[in-house]
Formats: structure tokens, C-alpha cells, sequence
């Protein structure tokens, strides 16, 4: 078991002095209160045998000395540990949410929003009972008994012998119960980690559930992941409960058997009885360092399985990683062309797309259109870089997106998405997202272009406005044009913007057409287009068909042929307002 937890050491990082400091603060404490139990037995037992107060003083004095580290020493170790714990899961949880940054969007896709906000939350909170609670016992319980059995056998080696064994079966009971105790703690923390991805996903989908009506549904599925994670709870439980009643038992009878060889010992006359309370406290005292560790070494299997949760994270490799730590030279023209792109989402998986081609000059607006699932999101992905492409290239400049830093690449890029997300932060932070230095005038100037500013400022804190609960009371139409205030503060040359494809009303089209219009001016723009107005103002249109190009021109050259666009636009007119 302690094997498994050793790996967990190296998050330590440069708090470890302040854990070693904490672990020696603690033996200095176990060592202190043995001696004081010595010298505090040895002094009464001289007492009761009639020794004069003269005889006594020295043991008095040592016991006055020993007083105030019998105070300060558990203090420091538990003031240091907690310091040295939570600094380092304030490290810890910075290392899981760069690790988001670094594995999104693909690992993250693959596993529930509420499990992973358990993993940086939850199973981080776990590791303090591994570095403030065990760390520094387990030392002193590997330590301080060695001492207590040293000093026992100096006094007669019978009792250090009759102590060994206790002592010994005390060790091995967390190893008896380790298979269990791992198969319980990995089961607790997924059950943990399950419920909390219910309960997100019932908050986020909940205004799905009171309109389909299947609330009733959903809480029996939280009552269902409630009931697991109970009986998961029980298991862990019992055992813990099986683990503390087999560690009495064996203090007990390590206590009684030095007692009953002590007794023995002084009746044949091999101890000096004015030291059998003296065996008996050192013996009673060598058991708290051991059985403190044993009561948190119960609960170290959730330790073993928050810490592989978490390592399993931090040691998933960046689905997309940087080559170069410099973008290439000069200006770099917003020139965009896929060549020959083929992608797939895993190796299990069809090609999302293959074989596509297409460029977009700089200033140029190209619009891809296409039924569901056509690949045109995967384009978009892939131009951002949250993926690398199986084959073909995308270059930017004439220079493959590969050859730039993330970041560099990221900044030249805006995505206007489908559904925006806003973070419970003032309205004004919130479109500052893409240039944070931004000054009030220019947000409010880029908020204007956008057509958004009406709205904010008839908000009663206008643009500190937290949206909080207000993020879902705005209109598709009013988070869109927020989206575009944010593309037009930050200004990229190049934009992606992924229409919304639920229908807006018909002011709110306007309002975010007429913003369309205006942040694709002088910009390379990829639309993902879902509506005519959009199509008709588009420079070119590509029409992707099962992730290939199945045309590509101008809508007036599209409409003279029939081909996959005509059949896309029979089906428009045939529909309402969306095209597909
Ligand atoms: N994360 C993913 N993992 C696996 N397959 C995916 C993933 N995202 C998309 N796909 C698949 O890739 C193909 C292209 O999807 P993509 O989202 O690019 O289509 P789209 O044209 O943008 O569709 P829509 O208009 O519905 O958004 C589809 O078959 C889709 O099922």
C-alpha cells in the first residue's frame, strides 16, 4: 500500500522541507512524551517506595523541562504538515486545471464535466490525510517503537519479547486488509466521482427535464448513484470498523503481555520493581504512534485511488503538443488552406473527414455547409489546432499550423461559437476574455459594433453585470452578439464562426447578422453556416458531403449545376428558416 502512496511524494515538490521539518517535529514529539512517561512513572514509583524529595528533584526537573516540548512539538508537526498539505494541493489542483487546459478538448470529452470537477476538487481534498495526516506518524510509528522496544530490552530483553509480536501483527493488519481495502477505495471515489457527473449533468440539463417532464426519471437515476455509492460506503466501512477492532485487540494484548512479563520478572527478582511502571507506560506509549497510524492508514485506500484519478490525469498525454517555441518569422499573411486534410476522432473510428481540400484568402469569407455530421465542426477544430490531422496540412501564411506555438497560433484566431459560455464574472470581464488589458472604452466600443451594447446597458448594472443565473435568462441572439463583442476586442485576422442553429426571432437575426457583417469585415473568415442570409453573403461556399468536398464556388456558380448544393437548398426551401 505504502508503495502505491510513495509516487505521491514527488507532488511535493519544494514543500518537502516543510514536511521534513513537520516529520521531525513529530518523532522529537513521540520521544519527548516517552521520556516524560518514563521519567513520570520512575518518579512515582520512587515515590511510593518512600524516596525523600531531595531523591526526586532531578526527575522533577527533567519532567519541568520536558513539559513545554510536550506542548510546542505536536503543535509545530501539525502546523507544518497542514502548511506543507495544503500548499501542495494548491499546486496539485493548479496542475489538474493546466492539465485540462492541455488535454481539452479530447480527454475531456471522453469523460463527464461533474467527474473530473470530483478529480480537481474532491480527490485533491483527499490527499491531505496523506501528507498532514500520515506522512509524518507513519515515520514516528517506524521509528518510535524501535526506541520504546530498545529501551525495554535495556531494562530486561524478556520484555522487549513480549512487546515484538503486538507490535509486529499491528503492522501487518493494513497489509492483511490491502486488496480489499484498494478494490473499496478505488469503488468509493468512481461512486463519488459518478455522482457529482449526475448531479452536474441534472443541473445543466435542467430545464430539458421540467419541459420533457422526465425530472421524475432523472432523480430516480441520482437516487440509483446515491444508493451505490452507500453501499460502497458500507463495504469501506465494515472493513475500517474490521481493521479498528483487530488493532485494539492487538494493543490489548501487547499491553497485557508486557505487563504479565514485567510482573513475572520482578516476582523472580530479574527487575527492579521500582521499574515495572516505568515498562508498562514505555509499552503503553509505543502503541500511540502505531495505532495513529493505523487509524488513518484505514482510510488511505481512498488516498491510493483519489491519487491514481489524479495522476491518471496529470500523466494523459496533450492530445496536441508544441514543436517549435517560436512562430515563424515576419508578417504572417491570414491565408488559410487545408490540403489533403484527413482526420479521424480515434483509431477505432471512421475518418471524420478525408481528403479535404480548400483555401480561404486573406479578407475572404468561405462558408461550409453541409448536412449534420458532414465534418464542417471538425474543420473548424482542426484549423484551432485542438487536434493534429492524420494527413494533408493546414497552413496559415503558407506556413503549416504544426510550425506555431499553441498560443501564437490561438492568437490569431477567434471562435464566435454556437452556444457561448459566460463565466460568472462581470459582463465587461467576460468580453475582455480574448484581451484582458482591453480599457472600458474599448470593450464598450467593440461591445457596440457587436450591437450588444443596448441591451447590456439597459441591464440594472449594465456592463457589471454578473450573469451568474442571468447567463441562461440571456437570448441565443444576446450571448452570440457577446461572443462577436469578444472576436471584435480581440481583434484576430482570422475568425471561426459557428452559426447558431437554433432559430432566433427576427430582430434578434438581424441584430446578429448585421453583427456577422460587421466583425467579418477585413477578416479571413470560416463560417459554419446554417442560414441563407449567411450562404448568400458568403465570398465562396464549400458544400462537405460524408467529410469529403463535394463542391466548392461562389452560390451563383453552385445553383448553375445540380449537384449536392442544389439538393441542400431544395431541402432549405422545403424547410423554414435554417437550412440544415
Ligand atoms: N469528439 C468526437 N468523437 C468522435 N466522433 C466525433 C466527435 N466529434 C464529431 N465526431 C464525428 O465526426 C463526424 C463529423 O462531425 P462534425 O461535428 O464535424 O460534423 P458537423 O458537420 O459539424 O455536424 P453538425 O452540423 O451537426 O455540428 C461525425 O460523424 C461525428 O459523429
Amino acid at each position: 500500500m505504502i508503495a502505491r502512496l510513495l509516487p505521491l511524494a514527488r507532488l511535493l515538490g519544494p514543500h518537502r522541507w516543510l514536511l521534513i521539518t513537520a516529520i521531525l517535529s513529530g518523532i522529537a514529539h513521540h520521544v519527548v512524551v516517552l521520556a516524560s512517561a518514563g521519567v513520570g512513572a520512575w518518579v512515582v514509583s520512587r515515590a511510593v517506595t518512600g524516596a525523600s524529595p531531595d531523591d526526586l528533584r532531578g526527575g522533577l526537573i527533567v519532567l519541568g523541562l520536558l513539559l513545554p516540548l510536550l506542548a510546542v512539538t505536536p503543535w509545530l508537526e501539525s502546523y507544518l504538515a497542514h502548511m506543507a498539505a495544503f500548499r501542495v494541493l494548491a499546486d496539485v489542483r493548479g496542475r489538474v486545471y493546466s492539465a485540462f487546459d492541455r488535454l481539452a478538448p479530447g480527454y475531456l470529452l471522453e469523460r463527464r464535466s461533474g467527474d473530473l470537477g470530483a478529480a480537481a476538487v474532491s480527490d485533491v481534498e483527499q490527499l491531505e490525510l496523506w501528507f498532514a495526516h500520515t506522512l509524518s506518524p507513519l515515520v514516528s510509528a517506524a521509528t518510535v517503537p524501535v526506541a520504546a522496544l530498545t529501551s525495554l530490552g535495556v531494562f530486561h530483553p524478556a520484555l522487549a519479547l513480549a512487546l515484538a509480536p503486538a507490535l509486529v501483527l499491528l503492522a501487518l493488519v493494513p497489509a492483511w486488509l490491502r486488496r480489499r481495502a484498494e478494490a473499496h477505495g478505488a469503488e468509493l471515489r468512481a461512486r463519488v466521482g459518478e455522482l457529482n457527473a449526475e448531479a452536474v449533468d441534472t443541473l445543466q440539463g435542467l430545464r430539458e427535464l421540467i419541459t420533457s417532464g422526465a425530472g421524475d426519471r432523472q432523480l430516480e437515476r441520482l437516487a440509483e448513484q446515491d444508493d451505490r455509492l452507500l453501499a460502497a460506503k458500507l463495504a469501506h466501512g465494515r472493513r475500517s470498523g474490521l481493521e479498528h477492532s483487530v488493532t485494539n485487540a492487538l494493543t490489548t494484548f501487547g499491553l497485557l503481555a508486557v505487563l504479565l512479563t514485567a510482573a513475572l520478572l520482578v516476582t523472580d527478582g530479574g527487575l527492579d520493581a521500582v521499574l515495572y511502571p516505568v515498562a508498562v507506560v514505555l509499552a503503553a506509549t509505543t502503541f500511540a504512534p502505531v495505532i495513529a497510524v493505523t487509524d488513518v492508514a484505514r482510510d488511505l485506500n481512498l488516498v491510493i485511488a483519489a491519487g491514481d484519478r489524479i495522476m491518471t490525469i496529470l500523466n494523459t498525454p496533450a492530445p496536441v503538443t508544441d514543436h517549435v517555441t517560436e512562430p515563424p518569422p515576419g508578417p504572417i499573411s491570414p491565408h488559410v488552406a487545408f490540403s489533403g486534410v484527413r482526420f479521424r476522432y480515434g483509431t477505432a473510428l471512421p475518418d471524420a473527414i478525408s481528403d479535404v481540400s480548400f483555401d480561404i484568402a486573406p479578407g475572404e469569407t468561405v462558408a461550409l455547409v453541409g448536412h449534420s455530421g458532414a465534418g464542417k465542426s471538425t474543420c473548424a477544430s482542426l484549423l484551432m489546432r485542438l487536434w493534429d490531422v492524420d494527413a494533408g496540412s493546414i497552413t496559415i501564411g503558407g506556413h503549416d499550423i504544426r510550425d506555431f506555438p499553441q498560443d501564437d497560433l490561438r492568437g490569431l484566431i477567434t471562435l464566435v461559437p454556437q452556444d457561448v459560455y459566460l463565466f460568472n464574472i462581470p459582463l465587461i470581464d467576460n468580453i475582455r476574455l480574448g484581451r484582458p488589458e482591453a480599457s472600458r472604452e474599448e470593450v464598450i466600443a467593440a461591445t457596440r459594433a457587436a450591437q450588444a451594447d443596448e441591451f447590456i446597458t439597459g441591464l440594472p448594472d449594465g456592463y457589471d453585470t454578473l450573469p451568474g443565473e442571468l447567463g441562461a435568462r440571456l437570448s441565443g441572439g444576446q450571448r452570440q452578439r457577446i461572443a462577436i463583442a469578444r472576436a471584435i476586442l480581440k481583434d484576430a485576422p482570422i475568425l471561426i464562426m459557428d452559426e447558431a442553429v437554433s432559430n432566433l426571432d427576427t430582430e434578434s437575426e438581424q441584430e446578429v447578422s448585421a453583427a456577422m457583417a460587421g466583425v467579418r469585415r477585413n477578416r479571413t473568415t470560416l463560417v459554419i453556416a446554417h442560414r441563407l442570409s449567411t450562404i448568400l453573403t458568403a465570398d465562396r461556399i464549400v458544400v462537405l458531403e460524408g467529410g469529403r468536398v463535394a463542391e466548392a464556388g461562389t452560390h451563383q456558380e453552385l445553383v448553375e449545376r445540380p449537384g449536392a448544393y442544389t439538393t441542400l437548398m431544395a431541402a432549405q426551401l422545403a424547410g423554414s428558416e435554417r437550412a440544415w
